[in-house]
């Protein structure tokens, strides 16, 4: 009898990735609008500024001005997402089209944030943002079931880290956990900003086992990750890319992880890494010579993000055909990713574990059966003569 190992699956095709459960930890609500959205609430809401009126244009627009090799450069970009968010109804309405939008690509589990004090221009109180999201998330989960789409969506709340509120949101997003609020964040520019700024609202959280992530890494390099997680004492990092400055790869292939790499990898800490957002900021020159790629073989705890979808122009998906192009990577990849990132999620470890089992690993052995099964059919007659 030959002995047969199973055929490793074979590169999965577009279709097969957008249908592939796939669970996103690093996406901004204020980064995903659609452009028609952003369009026709700038007429309700009388937002004049935008810089193109036309949905095709203005998508373009985004992306464009985003791609400028600069995170500050990049960040002024949401200037115009943020001016159309400030009432309730188009929070909701974000929210609900974000939910929805994530469910037609395929993904079951997002952890979406955003900052509550950049919404308040219109009078909002920052208990009325939280709930105007929530409810949106709610709708648009309602919204995606209707259309045959499985969506569970946590909100992690942000403090902007050149301001001085991270207490206050943390306090926050401590009050609205259960109800919909998984966790909390710190966003803006990094250099200059050190999380150890916002320490107070680190230590409340953690008096409070409340879970939080840090941006790190991103634009400032192994500083900034090292405060994040021993000043901090972050759960996740979001990007964490520059870890690479601490990994040093020989030419006969060996590689040597310095201190604070050996940490982040023994520590399973999870890397949120956006790979489309890392090129527009130049943390990274091509996909192909992205850090996922190292990171992804040393098997340390990397996920996969679209971090904005409108300013990168991107979804789950496209990351994932992106990387599938540049690495070969195949639905054993894949699974991998989604398996990391479900199990690095806020949610509780019961809650994970489910996923884990009765969504991503069948929907992922389904697509494996598909691929097999077209194997079969094509080498049939060979096949059955085998045993
Ligand atoms: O990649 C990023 N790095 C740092 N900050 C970011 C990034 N993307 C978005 N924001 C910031 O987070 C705020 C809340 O969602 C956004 O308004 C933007 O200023
Ligand atoms: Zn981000």
């Amino acid at each position: 009898m030959t002995s047969q190992t199973a055929p490793k699956a074979n590169t999965p095709s577009s279709d097969q990735i957008r249908r592939a459960p796939k669970v996103l930890l690093h996406d901004h609500l204020d980064g995903g609008l659609r452009p028609g959205t952003i369009v026709e609430l700038a007429r309700e809401t009388g937002y004049s500024r935008l810089p193109e009126t036309d949905p095709d244009k203005l998508g373009v627009w985004f992306r464009e001005a985003a791609d400028s090799g600069s995170l500050e450069r990049y960040l002024e970009t949401f200037s115009h997402t943020v001016a159309v968010m400030q009432t309730r109804d188009a929070l909701v309405r974000v929210a609900a089209e974000c939910a929805v939008d994530l469910a037609e690509d395929g993904v079951v589990y997002a952890e979406v944030r955003y900052a509550p004090e950049q919404h308040l221009e219109g009078g909002l109180s920052l208990e009325e943002v939280v709930e105007a999201v929530n409810e949106g998330f709610r709708e648009g989960e309602r919204i995606a079931r209707s259309n045959g789409h499985r969506i569970r969506v946590g909100a992690l709340l942000t403090a902007m880290r050149h301001a001085a509120r991270a207490l206050e949101i943390a306090e926050l997003a401590n009050r609205y956990r259960d109800l919909g609020v998984v966790g909390f964040d710190i966003a803006g520019a990094e250099a200059g900003h050190p999380p150890t700024r916002h320490l107070d609202a680190f230590e409340y959280l953690k008096r409070e086992n409340n879970h939080f992530t840090i941006h790190a890494g991103e634009a400032f390099g192994l500083p900034s990750i090292w405060q994040a997680l021993q000043w901090c004492g972050a759960d996740r990092l979001g990007h964490g890319v520059r870890i690479i400055d601490d990994i040093q790869v020989h030419a006969d292939g060996s590689v040597k992880l310095g201190r604070l790499a050996s940490y982040v990898r023994d520590k399973r800490i999870p890397l949120e890494l956006c790979p489309s957002s890392n090129l527009q900021t130049g943390a990274a020159d091509s996909y192909a010579a992205h850090p996922i790629g190292l990171l992804r073989r040393l098997h340390f705890r990397a996920t996969v993000n679209t971090d904005n979808r409108l300013m990168s122009n991107t979804s789950m998906s496209r990351e994932f055909e992106h990387l599938v192009e540049a690495f070969g990577y195949t639905l054993d990849d894949m699974q991998w990713f989604s398996v990391n990132a479900m199990k690095s999620s806020f949610i509780p470890f019961d809650e994970r574990l489910a996923m884990i089992n009765d969504v991503i690993k069948p929907g992922y052995a389904e697509l494996k059966s598909e691929w097999l099964f077209q194997q079969t059919a094509s080498t049939s007659g060979s096949a059955a003569d085998a045993g």
